[in-house]
């Protein structure tokens, strides 16, 4: 019998039991029903999914009425935090969830259950049938992310939105705006306004324009996101990878002079002004704007490639700048090097070698820190697929949809089980990345990979099963026209 949407969820589930005697039909009639009323938001958002391509109203009441979708409280604790059970009766699709966040995601799993032209904006025939089964499902980690490099090359706030309805199908839930280096800076810092006049004045190749964020539209993506069931992390990547701060301010130099704007891909070659008092305003100012309109948790601080800091100049500067990210209330994340200036357990190093060792994050993870995986040879979606693919890197080697496949996150590093797997994050650097059809192309297929990789069992991790269901994406996201890469190692629907 032809393989029903049952077969062709991603990420895999951890429990599907088909009902093959029982159908689901969505009718004009149907409402999406609230047995819960934290379950709203993610009513609404599979409302926006559904009302442009079945044309049915698609009420959203309180109470559970009768035919349609139905989202309760009354999950299984087995689910956690951000599971869901999804039951398929003739009459109902039942969605419960102890959180909003598991009602997001079993929204997400109903969407992929429904015909692909349910994600259509424009109306379409029927009919809408969802097969029968019974769901019960969790992530394997807590963290599934997306990053997005909007300094290299800007991003409208719209063209960031579109990326992150795409992640959101995929059970992501957590977006890192990369928006801080030294082509650009991304999110205006009322107290330094110089940043964004100057520093977002340009990026990679030379485009001038306003290329920034008013902080208004930084909290509209901020809402838009949790609308979605994503929390964003900001990250303004310092000691290194700080020239548009610095051609913007010449007192955050040590030879008080401003640097020119950079538009080259170089990095490495910016730093700090460690010994100077005001780096630390500077870092402050940044630090206290910042977390007051990002409602998450987490900050990242980059730390990356700290090339032109001296390593006693690094670890002083760590010392400074991590005790004002807590003192403003939030959690530090950042590029792995960082980990080897504290002690402090509850901070994340963002794992991001092509090596699978490192003596730091392995110590850091035997201390009790959580480490987000994001080994450039297996999941930077700004690597190249093969020596033909025209769109961006390959200081990483080429990265097939395979080899993003291939790899188990919990035993990946040296020294580093699973238990101490905070999850994995996907980042798209954008050097040589400029458009929406630009990102897709990289971003799928791995970046479904990557949530598989985040969401799935271990026990299901297996190439010739994941690659058919995988594949099977495919007209959905035609029909959303996304600009997918058709790897030849997919079989595509
Ligand atoms: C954490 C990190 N620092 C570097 C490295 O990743 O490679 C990226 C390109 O792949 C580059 O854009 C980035 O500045």
């Amino acid at each position: 019998e032809a393989a029903t949407t049952l077969q062709e969820l991603v990420p895999q589930p951890v429990q599907t039991t088909p009902r093959a005697d029982i159908t689901f039909a969505l009718t004009a009639e149907a409402k999406i029903q609230l047995g819960a009323a934290t379950a709203r938001k993610p009513a609404e958002h599979l409302a926006s999914i559904l009302r442009p391509s079945t044309g049915f109203q698609l009420p959203i009441t309180d109470g559970v009425t009768g035919d349609g979708i139905v989202l309760l409280n009354n999950a299984d604790p087995k689910v956690g935090q951000e599971g869901y059970q999804l039951d398929v009766t003739p009459k109902q699709v039942i969605i419960r969830a102890n959180t909003p966040a598991g009602h997001f995601n079993g929204v997400s799993t109903l969407r992929q259950l429904l015909p692909p032209k349910s994600e259509a904006k424009t109306k379409q025939p029927g009919p809408w049938t969802v097969p029968g089964a019974s769901i019960l499902d969790y992530p394997r980690y807590q963290h599934r992310g997306a990053m997005l490099d909007v300094s290299r090359h800007f991003f409208t706030p719209d063209q960031v939105k579109r990326y992150i309805d795409q992640i959101a199908a995929f059970k992501i839930n957590y977006f890192h705006l990369h928006l801080s280096d030294d082509q650009g800076w991304r999110l205006e810092i009322t107290s330094w306004p110089e940043l964004t006049k100057i520093g977002g004045s340009t990026e990679v190749g030379g485009r001038k324009g306003n290329l920034f964020y008013t902080q208004a539209q930084y909290k509209d993506l901020v809402a838009y996101a949790a609308n979605r069931g994503i929390t964003v992390i900001p990250e303004f990547d310092m000691p290194g990878h700080t020239n548009a701060a610095q051609a913007s301010y010449a007192e955050l130099n040590c030879d008080n002079k401003k640097r020119p704007l950079y538009t080259g891909t170089d990095v490495g070659f910016s730093s700090l002004c460690i010994s100077k008092e005001i780096t630390y305003k500077f870092v402050e100012d940044v630090v206290r704007e910042v977390s007051a309109i990002t409602p998450g948790p987490y900050f990242h601080i980059g730390g990356d490639e700290a090339l032109s800091t001296p390593d006693a100049d690094y670890v002083k500067f760590m010392n400074r700048v991590l005790p004002i990210v807590k003192k403003y209330g939030k959690t530090t994340t950042g590029w792995h090097e960082f980990i080897k200036t504290t002690k402090d357990t509850t901070l994340v190093p963002q794992f991001w070698g092509t090596t699978t060792s490192d003596a730091n994050v392995a110590a850091a993870a035997q201390r009790g820190n959580k480490i987000l995986m994001s080994p450039a040879n297996r999941i930077y979606l700004d690597m190249k697929y093969n020596k033909n693919t025209k769109l961006g890197l390959n200081w990483a080697g080429y990265v097939e949809v395979k080899d993003a496949y291939s790899w188990n996150p919990g035993a990946y590093l040296n020294g580093v089980t699973e238990a101490s797997i905070r999850g994995v994050e996907a980042p798209l650097w954008t050097e040589t990345i400029k458009t929406s059809s630009d990102i897709e192309q990289m971003a799928f297929p791995r970046l479904p990979v990557a949530a598989e990789l985040g969401w799935s069992t271990a026990a299901n991790h297996n190439w010739d099963r994941f690659a058919p269901r995988l594949g099977a994406q495919g007209p959905r996201w035609k029909i959303q026209g996304i600009n997918y890469y058709a790897s030849t190692q997919v079989p595509w629907k």
